[in-house]
């Protein structure tokens, strides 16, 4: 059988801002089709760095990035940037609309997609009368209506209470089975990005690098008994003091 071709690849990748920070050094990382993969790693180790240049919205200083052909791909944000006067059907229709998509089509996409996220009761719904944690939602259903292949996530739960953070991430999960989806996930959460990846890329800071690649052992569908499961426990053990060690190391260096 051949070889799959990386969904997402990156060859050693290193990203200078035009103010001289060095934000991303020697970044080698290639993503397969199908892999629920995360950046965890403190602020400022470059994860939405990375997320943007393979999304395409920063480009590298040296080195190559590269993207599966014939793949589509949507970006959720930390924030939900909804339009406040608009529906939350004409929220989540708005990447349909702007690329012309036939109307009655564009409908049905979005009401399989709020179906998805839960939220197809609340279609006439404006922003301001949703919680935080029903406004994700509606952003995640935007770009699902989009019929992605990728989506790349950019710590879309940071601002949100755990409890609803933990409900988002469970949803997100099986979300990603039932449809199949490559995704790429930021977060300096430990225990988010065990409970949802298939592997984990641990990053460290100044500069931007990656420090460790590993494999999460769980199950495919995950409730809350993998939260409190030994794999569990010993996967933030281990990304924690993979962490720690990195930090350490650089305070060290510094001295
Ligand atoms: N547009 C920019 N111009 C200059 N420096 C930038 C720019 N964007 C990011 N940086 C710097 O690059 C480094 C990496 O930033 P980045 O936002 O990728 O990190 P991060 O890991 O996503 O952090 P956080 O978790 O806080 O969002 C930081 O030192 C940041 O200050």
């Amino acid at each position: 059988m051949a070889a799959m071709l990386p969904e997402l690849y990156a060859n050693q990748v290193e990203k200078t801002y035009p103010n001289g920070t060095l934000a991303l050094e020697s970044v080698k990382l290639g993503i397969q089709p199908g892999e629920f993969v995360s950046l965890l790693g403190p602020s400022g180790c470059g994860k939405s760095t990375l997320l943007k240049l393979f999304a395409g919205l920063e480009q590298p200083s040296a080195g190559h990035i590269r993207r599966a052909e014939g793949r589509k791909l949507a970006m959720v944000f930390q924030e939900a940037t909804l339009m406040p006067w608009a529906r939350v059907t004409d929220n989540a229709r708005l990447p349909l609309d702007l690329a012309k998509l036939d109307r009655a089509e564009a409908d049905e996409r979005v009401a399989r997609a709020l179906k998805l996220v839960g939220l197809e009761k609340f279609g006439a719904a404006y922003p301001r009368e949703l919680s935080g944690g029903m406004q994700m939602r509606v952003s995640i259903a935007r770009a699902l209506a989009t019929n992605p292949d990728l989506l790349l996530m950019d710590e879309p739960f940071g601002a949100l209470d755990e409890f609803t953070r933990n409900k988002l991430d469970t949803d997100l999960r099986n979300l990603w089975a039932e449809r199949g989806l490559t995704v790429l996930f930021v977060t300096h959460s430990i225990y988010e990005a065990v409970y949802l990846s298939s592997r984990v890329i641990v990053m460290a800071a100044r500069p931007g690098r990656v420090i460790a690649d590993v494999a999460i052992d769980g199950p495919d569908l995950r409730d809350d008994a993998f939260r409190v499961s030994p794999a569990f426990m010993r996967h933030c053990a281990e990304l924690s003091s993979l962490l720690t060690q990195a930090n350490t190391e650089h305070e060290r260096n510094a001295a």
